[in-house]
């Protein structure tokens, strides 16, 4: 189902947190709505659902106006962060849950719960309470709760950002190959940028209740439409004035070292003269933290431990840096 927000605005007293907000959310895509908090992306998600209303714009879901719809009449499944499971009833009855209220015969409720209970991976655990689940599990049983009712349209409101960084990178693996499985069009909240890039086929960024770029992750990495894109998808560094991704700044030990294999990127940032800071190994790659010579800015370059381990870096030295690719910012 197709979702589309039209000139949308919502203010708290003089506060915009919508300012004329347009998005088409294209049938069956995954998008992720990105941006640092307090930036519009839950209210944009409410409004979506009905929870919130907007003071002016139009909400309508595969053409359809439902701006003035209720929640419960928008045919969405929503799951928020701190999800509210029913305490007193086990994982198997909060999923049946929703079939039941909707009176649906008890053999459909059964074979629906037992199908959604084996794709979140809870099949084991259907007559536990929600206290005895761990995070993670808990939150797989609110989706299966949402996707009882076959919604048009899953919204996921930081639905992982309670959970510690492995769970959640397991619970982003799940729900890609779950939308995979099942396509049904979903909006996910996340101010996690590594989140959206690994989760989303579509990103909108949202910066102070505006929209600043929407597109595929690709997209957004590749061609920011500003600055603001660029610094909010990943840690940038400013080497004469053009801003560039640690993984494409090369480190040398000579200025001809920094520059072998020049193209036009390197005549946009020239050589650089830097000091050593320090020198952080991440497994497969090292971040070399580095003081810009001449402004005394500090910045990183991520290398390989290959190249960390031929230049035999150690802190203090003195280094030449260039930049192999400086993106085109639109804007
Ligand atoms: N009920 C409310 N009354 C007053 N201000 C509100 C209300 N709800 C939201 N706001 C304000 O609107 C702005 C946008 O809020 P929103 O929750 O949409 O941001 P967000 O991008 O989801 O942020 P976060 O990642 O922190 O949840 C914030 O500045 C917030 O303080």
């Amino acid at each position: 189902m197709t979702i589309s927000v039209s000139r949308a605005n919502k203010r708290y007293g003089d506060f915009a947190a919508l300012d004329d907000v347009s998005l088409d959310i294209p049938a069956g895509s995954l998008t992720a709505l990105l941006g640092p908090s307090g930036s519009g992306k839950s209210t944009l998600l409410r409004s979506i659902a009905g929870l919130d209303s907007l003071d002016s714009g139009v909400v309508s879901i595969n053409g359809e106006d439902v701006t003035r719809v209720s929640p419960q009449n928008r045919d969405i499944g929503f799951v928020f962060q701190h999800y509210a499971a029913f305490k007193h009833m086990t994982v198997r009855e909060n999923v049946a849950f929703g079939l039941k209220i909707r009176k649906r015969p008890k053999a459909e409720v059964t074979r629906k719960v037992d199908e959604l209970l084996e794709v979140v991976g809870l099949a084991g655990f259907q007559t536990r309470y929600p206290a005895q689940l761990s995070g993670g599990q808990r939150q797989r049983m609110a989706l299966a709760r949402a996707l009882a009712v076959d919604p048009q349209v899953l919204l996921l409101d930081e639905p992982f950002g309670a959970l510690d960084a492995k769970v959640r990178e397991d619970l982003r693996k799940w729900l890609r190959r779950l939308h995979d499985d099942v396509h049904v069009t979903t909006v996910l909240v996340t101010h996690d940028q590594q989140e959206a890039l690994d989760v989303a086929d579509r990103i909108a960024v949202l910066n102070r209740g505006r929209i600043e770029q929407v597109g595929s992750p690709d997209d957004l990495y590749d061609r920011p439409a500003n600055e603001f894109v660029m610094g909010f998808l990943g840690s940038v560094a400013r080497l004469n004035g053009s801003l560039v991704r640690p993984h494409d700044i090369r480190v040398g030990r000579s200025p001809d070292l920094a520059l072998a294999g020049a193209d036009s990127a390197a005549a946009a940032t020239g050589v650089l003269k830097a000091t050593v800071a320090r020198v952080v190994h991440l497994g497969f790659e090292v971040r070399v933290e580095l003081v810009n010579a001449a402004t005394g800015d500090d910045f990183h370059a991520q290398i390989t431990r290959g190249d960390a381990e031929a230049l035999s870096l150690s802190d203090g030295d003195e280094v030449y840096v260039r930049a192999t690719r400086v993106p085109t910012i639109a804007g």
